[in-house]
């Protein structure tokens, strides 16, 4: 049987002068192949991945806007900010076995949305799969199965939002919430919690708002384990935001 070296030595002979190959011997070529290997199976897994999420929302779990949002660009000019800023760190950090959910409530533009985004971005960098909804964008494409054109059924999409490991729903309380997004947004908790799948949400409403709005089982479901429930009071940071930073 061929050894690495073996297959090195002739690959030399066909090798020009003039070319560095990666490797030295039949060790680093093996070494070499495995660590290519590995990349591509990663990559598989990081396509897999994506194509998971396009075919739940028609796109990638997080909008374009929040795509670059991290820890580092988050600016701190205030405790809150500051508190914020390290509780979702912590989050991010201890998330693997952790059921926890999170809770971001507050005024607009105080980042909520940068901040859970910077969570799943660092996930999304460990190799998880996560997800950032609007309420409505959840609303429409359940909707959309029960259209005859669709080939996936509600059943097979609660199935997906509860299985992404990270589901972020965005823009609670915006719209006066209907008897069947109560439902919905019922049934997703529900089903992530008993899978031990954690699940954040963004609200402008505070705490005893979103009871009201979504019920004391939910809300309930959203303090298992060590959970986070942030408080966003200052000032909003939008009329600052250029468009160019990150
Ligand atoms: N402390 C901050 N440092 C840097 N950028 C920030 C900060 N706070 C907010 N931003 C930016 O301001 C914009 C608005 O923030 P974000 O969308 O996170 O607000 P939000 O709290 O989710 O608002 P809303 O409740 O209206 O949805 C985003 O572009 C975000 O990246």
């Amino acid at each position: 049987m061929k050894t690495p070296n073996d297959l090195f030595s002739r690959l030399k002979k066909f090798m020009p002068a003039d070319v560095q190959p990666k490797f030295k011997n039949g060790e680093e070529l093996l070494a070499w192949n495995q660590e290519q290997g590995r990349l591509r199976s990663e990559a598989i897994v990081r396509e897999n991945r994506a194509m998971k999420m396009q075919r739940i929302m028609g796109r990638s779990g997080i909008r374009e806007l929040h795509m670059n949002c991290s820890f580092d660009n988050y600016r701190v000019e205030n405790d809150g900010q500051r508190k914020a800023l390290a509780l979702a760190r912590e989050y991010a950090a201890g998330f693997d076995n952790s059921i926890a959910s999170f809770v971001f409530s507050g005024r607009p533009g105080t980042g909520k949305n940068h901040l859970a985004a910077a969570i799943g971005n660092d996930l999304i960098l460990r190799g998880k799969s996560v997800l950032i909804v609007t309420v409505a964008d959840l609303m429409s494409s359940m909707k959309g199965t029960f259209s005859g054109g669709s080939d996936i059924t509600e059943e097979r999409l609660l199935q997906d939002l509860s299985h992404v490991d990270l589901l972020v729903i965005d823009e609670i309380g915006m719209q006066s919430e209907s008897r069947y997004e109560k439902v919905i947004i019922n049934q997703i908790v529900d089903r992530r919690s008993s899978s031990k799948r954690p699940t954040g949400m963004l609200s402008n409403l505070d705490p005893a708002g979103m009871n009201g709005l979504l019920g004391e089982r939910v809300m309930d479901r959203m303090r298992l384990g060590t959970s986070l429930w942030v408080r966003f009071d200052w000032e909003s940071y939008r009329s600052r935001v250029r468009g160019d930073e990150y």
